[in-house]
């Protein structure tokens, strides 16, 4: 499967449509798949920071041949062409897999940072995990009629 998300929680009723709206129009240009894993409250950030990421972990460290893009509010920001590179590039150049992780709601923790090299920003602002899985696979399909040079981007 060329793109994977890893998010948290199933998408909730309000997101239903947009979520199932991009991701049919994803793939009619590649395979996606996303892959949602439950999130606890153990008690306190610190705590669900390290349980929820460990979570992750199990999930994606299985994945073989994937770049990882973290999805981070503080750092590099990218605009919709630089987005639309990353895919170019993985998918089409080197004919590679791609995985975006969306953090829990409280966000990643720096350790947890560290340890992956490809962050992306969609912008300062803080959106709820579940309305950034809506803006990542609207990117997503904004990237594919970008590189097809099909009408859409302005
Ligand atoms: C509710 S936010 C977490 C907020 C937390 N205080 C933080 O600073 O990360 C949940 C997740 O959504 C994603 N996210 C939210 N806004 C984003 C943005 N503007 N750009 C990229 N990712 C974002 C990140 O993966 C984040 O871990």
């Amino acid at each position: 499967m060329p793109i994977k998300i890893v998010c948290f929680n199933k998408i909730s009723k309000e997101y239903e449509i947009l979520n199932k709206f991009y991701f049919n129009k994803i793939q009619k240009f590649t395979n996606i798949e996303i892959m949602e894993i439950k999130e606890i409250d153990y008690g306190n950030v610190k705590e669900n920071q390290s349980k929820n990421e460990y979570n992750i972990n199990e999930r994606i460290l299985k994945l073989k041949d994937y770049e990882f893009y973290l999805l981070e509010i503080n750092t590099k920001q990218l605009d919709s062409i630089d987005f639309s590179k990353i895919i170019d590039r993985n998918i089409n150049e080197k004919s590679g897999n791609i995985c975006f992780v969306i953090g829990p709601s409280d966000g990643f923790s720096e350790n947890f940072k560290n340890n992956y090299i490809n962050k992306i920003s969609f912008g300062k602002i803080t959106l709820p995990h579940q309305l950034i899985r809506i803006v990542l696979l609207e990117q997503i399909y904004r990237a594919f009629k970008i590189i097809n040079n099909q009408k859409y981007h302005k």
